[in-house]
């Protein structure tokens, strides 16, 4: 998607940010735009408190002023705003394309409601053209595999299991030091089934499958940005 189509779906979730509101602040390409375009807003005099969903956003929101808390000291969110790597008509999300899945989970649980701002391209009819990411902890990574292999096979998966950033170099680690794992579903006929087989596995710490958390979707296409709500 192209940096304008970004900042559009960024500026229009804006639009719902009132003064006085706690905060959470997504990550990714996305999610940076937002970040800035609010960084403006606070400037300009815009009172808010933020929780950022990764030390990059944490960064970025220092480094514009923007005052940042924790979710130690607040507890609970007004509104989460973040982006997604896959959404359905629902709003059931994919995400964790940036590897910040378990910190976005947390905040968007906490936030009273949770917009994600994308573009068209990321819409799809049936989750799992993305590859899920699977945040693991690195004990017992064999045996942890070995169980995702019987739920991917269970579920149709049509491909394998990634170990993230693996290709010859150290994976990539989390924000809290976890690996990802990256399967290939093809299509993801029955998330909820899925989501509690993949956190029965003791190894695995979360799943970037978000159901039922998103209310409000802004989604940017060349003729506009669309707006989408949750319909249950
Ligand atoms: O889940 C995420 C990070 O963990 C991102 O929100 C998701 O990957 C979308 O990123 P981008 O806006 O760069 O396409």
């Amino acid at each position: 998607m192209s940096d304008t189509l970004k900042r559009e779906a960024a500026a229009k979730a804006l639009e719902d940010v009132r003064p006085g509101m706690r905060l959470g602040l997504g990550t990714g390409s996305t999610a940076w735009h937002f970040v800035d375009l609010l960084g403006a807003r606070v400037r300009e005099g815009l009172e808010v408190i933020c929780v950022p969903t990764s030390e990059a956003t944490d960064r970025q929101a220092r480094d514009l002023s923007i005052p940042i808390s924790d979710l130690d000291t607040l507890g609970a969110l007004d509104l989460t705003v973040d982006g997604a790597d896959e959404l359905d008509s629902a709003l059931n999300l994919i995400k964790g394309g940036g590897g910040a899945l378990l910190r976005e989970k947390i905040v968007a649980a906490a936030s009273a409601s949770m917009i994600v701002i994308a573009d068209s391209s990321k819409v799809v009819e049936t989750l799992g053209r993305f590859p899920l990411p699977i945040e693991v902890n690195r004990f017992g990574l064999g045996a942890t595999r070995h169980a995702l292999d019987g739920v991917l096979k269970k579920h149709g998966a049509e491909g394998e299991i990634r170990l993230r950033g693996a290709d010859g170099r150290e994976p990539f680690l989390t924000d809290g030091g976890h690996l990802i794992l990256d399967a290939f579903f093809g299509r993801i006929s029955q998330p909820e089934a899925l989501s509690r087989e993949l956190l029965d596995i003791p190894g695995v710490v979360q799943h970037g499958l978000f159901l039922g958390m998103c209310s409000k979707a802004y989604v940017a296409a060349p003729d506009g940005v669309r707006t989408l709500l949750k319909t249950n």
